[in-house]
């Protein structure tokens, strides 16, 4: 990460917020801090939230990265908000929004794994349980991520960057129930084809990292899907009908894209 991003960021947080770096990414960094942005002076030792910053890009003209931060923070934060108040799905609460700086506060959710295996994302998850690949939690755990993306679909809302990495596991309750995180690329949406290609995105990140087990996994995580749909009578039926559907092009399109090359 640049020093020339840190002290950007620190700069406009101020000394009062001390950050500690977590990740990069194309678009954003994402710091972890113990101060609330409401209650700035005062640190709690336990306490962890996630500060996403957008920094200015200097190959882009400044007014063009001014405008396009403001409104990619905006469409973040105004997704998270309309999310956390559909009581079925789990997704981080959205602390604070600064558009004008390209910074949001958020939730920080999940936990270290057991064992060294890094942080609870799906996809070190099922790399903890790769020598017993299919047991009851597993199962379990992968509905239980079906059944989150059914509701953000069933919601007519996509995720568009559906990883492994985008699901955070968190224990409650001595079970893993998973959130969606990073909604960056999310967006209110009525079309099959941007939930066929959500689909999609997860299947080949869950056949590309854990291949010998990915046709299970992926048939547990579409049995959640399904559960959502299928308690919404025939109006659900067809949706889902339509919906695989669409995956099922999606698929095509990506294999006959891979045999191309
Ligand atoms: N609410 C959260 N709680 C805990 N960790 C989080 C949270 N939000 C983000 N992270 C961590 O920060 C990483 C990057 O966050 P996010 O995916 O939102 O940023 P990004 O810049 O869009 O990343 P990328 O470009 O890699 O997709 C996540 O993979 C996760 O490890």
């Amino acid at each position: 990460m640049s020093q020339e991003v840190i002290d950007q960021i620190v700069k406009y947080l101020t000394p009062q917020v001390p950050i500690t770096p977590i990740s990069q990414g194309a678009e954003a960094v994402v710091f972890l801090t113990n101060v609330h942005p409401y209650d700035i002076g005062r640190s709690y030792p336990d306490a962890k939230y996630i500060i996403k910053y957008r920094p200015p890009k200097k190959y882009r003209h400044p007014s063009i990265d001014r405008a396009l931060t403001k409104h990619r923070t905006l469409s973040e934060s105004r997704i998270l908000a309309k999310l956390s108040q559909i009581p079925e799905l789990h997704v981080p609460r959205l602390i604070a929004c600064d558009p004008y700086n390209g910074c949001i506060w958020i939730e920080y959710l999940g936990e270290n794994l057991p064992n060294n295996c890094g942080f609870s994302n799906l996809k070190n998850y099922l790399w903890m349980n790769a020598d017993d690949p299919y047991n009851a939690d597993v199962e379990k755990t992968l509905v239980k991520v079906g059944q989150q993306i059914g509701q953000l679909h069933w919601q007519d809302y996509c995720h568009g960057d559906l990883t492994t990495s985008n699901v955070v596991l968190s224990r409650r309750g001595g079970e893993w129930e998973p959130f969606l995180i990073d909604f960056g690329l999310g967006s209110a949406s009525t079309l099959v084809e941007d939930k066929g290609v959500d689909l999609y995105v997860l299947e080949r990140a869950i056949i590309s990292t854990h291949s010998r087990f990915a046709d299970k996994y992926n048939m547990w995580i579409m049995q959640g899907f399904k559960d959502v749909f299928g308690q919404h009578g025939k109006v659900g039926d067809k949706k889902l009908k339509d919906t695989l559907k669409r995956f099922e092009e999606v698929r095509l399109r990506g294999r006959k894209r891979s045999m191309l090359g």
